[in-house]
């Protein structure tokens, strides 16, 4: 056990009533989950203050408080230490409880509004493939090398990123890929962390409920490149308008790719096609299966990675071409007659323009585009009508639907969406609040070589209204619904 002096160091401390030198047996930021000996984090949040709660983590057992600003009344016995920032406390302090482990191992940071998962999975399964034994940090899951856990943030709170990145060291990991989400930068849940490099992928419209504007969602980002040390990469993506942004303030070695711009690392697309793309990086070709322009900067942006973590040119591309896709990334079912359904996590106008884009330069004839989307409850409203015009202008028709509608009205989001759809393509809209009916219909008015988009769950496997959440899987409906009616 350490003393509570040993975590919090590195913290800066602004007042301390009580000894640090007593022993402590966990670190707690919820009043709910305290142990005895404990010390417990009173943190600011979005819905509650914590500090509300320091009176009743002391009933459970906390010994220790962690605060903003000292109650009123202190509890003999208890010691209590004052900070500027909870959050960067907390951070720093699990880091330390934990024994640094970042430091153990090469932490790689991928930040930006759409490709952290992809670019973060792709690269742990690459590196799997090179022998070496790897983490992953993901939406999707936790990875201790061969090892699954189970994971609901994209950026972990600091307690469970380091005390995952602590096991990854028990077993041997050498690199762990990490997303880093606005969210994950904004609460500092990543404070106290040292990482090997970072990459940032792209900037768009994402969020806006939380980060009061894009250039305050743009300097979050900007934060994980500011905090990178000298030896890292700080690998940036300038095709984007944001991308040099992110290269202004670092200490770190500035390294960039794009398809567009004059940079370190260049591809140029040879070939799309539904089974895959041809891809020229440098001055070799890659045969890749993931396909669409945004897929080629992923890809280019795994390929500078690989390569600045040491890996050699060739090797990296005859791995690289193994790769399939990540689960509810352009994931798609080809029926008997020829309909492509295709799942994909697109929920963001962004990401919903690029999939619709790519599915319609592949289109070879006059196949009909349907798409079902729909947008999540209690997150950024502002993107709804967005979104409802990019879908309604790229497909021929649309079925706007619930994606998890969490505390609010499925019919007044599906409302929100609509207001964004131009005169001219009313026609092509239907809205059907079921998810499960509107994937249904699309299966029922698809002919033979039509596509299916179904946009927003990816590979989520539920649907959440109100707290609850119902087994809900896009990809396994859409093709029982094809087969089921013999398509
Ligand atoms: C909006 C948001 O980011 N919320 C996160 C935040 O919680 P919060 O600030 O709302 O917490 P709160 O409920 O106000 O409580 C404040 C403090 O009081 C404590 N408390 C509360 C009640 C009590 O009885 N006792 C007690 O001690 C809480 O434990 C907390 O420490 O801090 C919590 C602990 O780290 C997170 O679990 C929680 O994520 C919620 C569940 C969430 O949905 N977050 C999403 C929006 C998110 O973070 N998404 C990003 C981005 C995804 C993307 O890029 O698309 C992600 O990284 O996943
Ligand atoms: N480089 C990219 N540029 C633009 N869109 C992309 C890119 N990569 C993936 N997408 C689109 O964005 C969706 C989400 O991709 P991915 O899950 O990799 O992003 P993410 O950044 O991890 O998202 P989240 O913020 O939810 O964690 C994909 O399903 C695809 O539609
Ligand atoms: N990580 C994102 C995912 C959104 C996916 C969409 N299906 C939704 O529920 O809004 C978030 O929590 O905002
Ligand atoms: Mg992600």
């Amino acid at each position: 056990m350490k003393t509570l002096k040993d975590i919090l160091y590195g913290v800066s401390l602004s007042a301390v009533s009580g000894s640090t030198s007593q022993l402590v047996s966990a670190i707690s930021f919820d009043s709910r989950k305290v142990d005895a000996d404990s010390v417990f984090v009173a943190i600011k949040g979005v819905l509650v203050d914590g500090h509300q709660y320091i009176d009743k983590a002391i009933a459970s057992g906390a010994t220790s408080i962690v605060c903003e600003s000292l109650p009123v009344k202190m509890v003999d016995g208890i010691t209590y230490v004052e900070v500027d920032n909870a959050n960067k406390a907390l951070s720093i302090m699990a880091a330390n409880y934990y024994g640094n482990p970042s430091k153990n191992l090469k932490l790689i940071g991928v930040t930006g509004t759409n490709g952290k998962t992809t670019i973060s999975s792709l690269l742990y399964r690459l590196f799997k493939k090179a022998g070496y034994k790897v983490g992953l940090i993901s939406t999707i899951r936790i990875m201790v090398d061969e090892k699954e856990y189970p994971t609901s943030l994209t950026t972990p709170d600091a307690l469970t990123i380091n005390k995952h990145l602590e096991l990854m060291n028990n077993a041997g990991v050498e690199f762990c890929f990490m997303e880093v989400s606005s969210h994950g930068l904004h609460q500092k849940r990543i404070e106290g962390l040292v990482f090997e490099g970072a990459i940032f992928t792209n900037l768009s419209h994402d969020h806006l409920d939380y980060h009061a504007t894009f250039s305050a969602y743009r300097d979050t980002k900007k934060i994980l490149f500011d905090s990178l040390p000298k030896k890292a990469f700080a690998l940036t993506n300038i095709d984007d308008k944001n991308g040099l942004v992110m290269l202004q303030n670092t200490k770190a070695r500035k390294v960039t790719y794009a398809l567009k711009s004059y940079a370190d690392y260049r591809a140029q697309i040879l070939e799309n096609r539904f089974d895959g793309q041809l891809l020229k990086i440098g001055d070799l070709e890659l045969w890749s299966k993931l396909i669409g322009d945004f897929n080629a900067y992923n890809l280019l942006a795994i390929y500078a990675t690989a390569e600045q973590l040491g890996l050699e040119k060739l090797e990296i591309l005859r791995l690289m071409s193994e790769l399939g896709n990540v689960e509810g990334r352009f994931q798609y079912y080809r029926s008997k007659d020829g309909i492509t359904a295709i799942v994909d996590y697109a929920h963001t106008p962004d990401a919903l323009k690029n999939v619709l884009d790519t599915i319609n330069a592949l289109r070879t004839g006059n196949e009909n585009v349907f798409t079902v989307v729909g947008c999540g409850g209690d997150r950024d409203k502002t993107k709804r009508p967005v979104m409802g015009n990019i879908a309604t202008t790229l497909s021929n028709t649309v079925i706007f639907t619930s994606d998890n509608p969490r505390t609010e009205s499925p019919s007044k989001i599906i409302e929100e969406m609509e207001a964004g759809v131009e005169a001219q393509n009313f026609k092509k809209v239907l809205s059907i609040e079921n998810r499960k009916q509107a994937i249904k219909t699309a299966c029922q008015l698809a002919r033979a070589n039509d596509i299916i988009l179904i946009a927003g769950k990816g590979h989520e496997t539920y649907q959440e209204t109100n707290g609850i959440r119902i087994d809900f899987d896009d990809f396994k409906i859409v093709g029982e619904f094809l087969n089921e009616m013999g398509k």
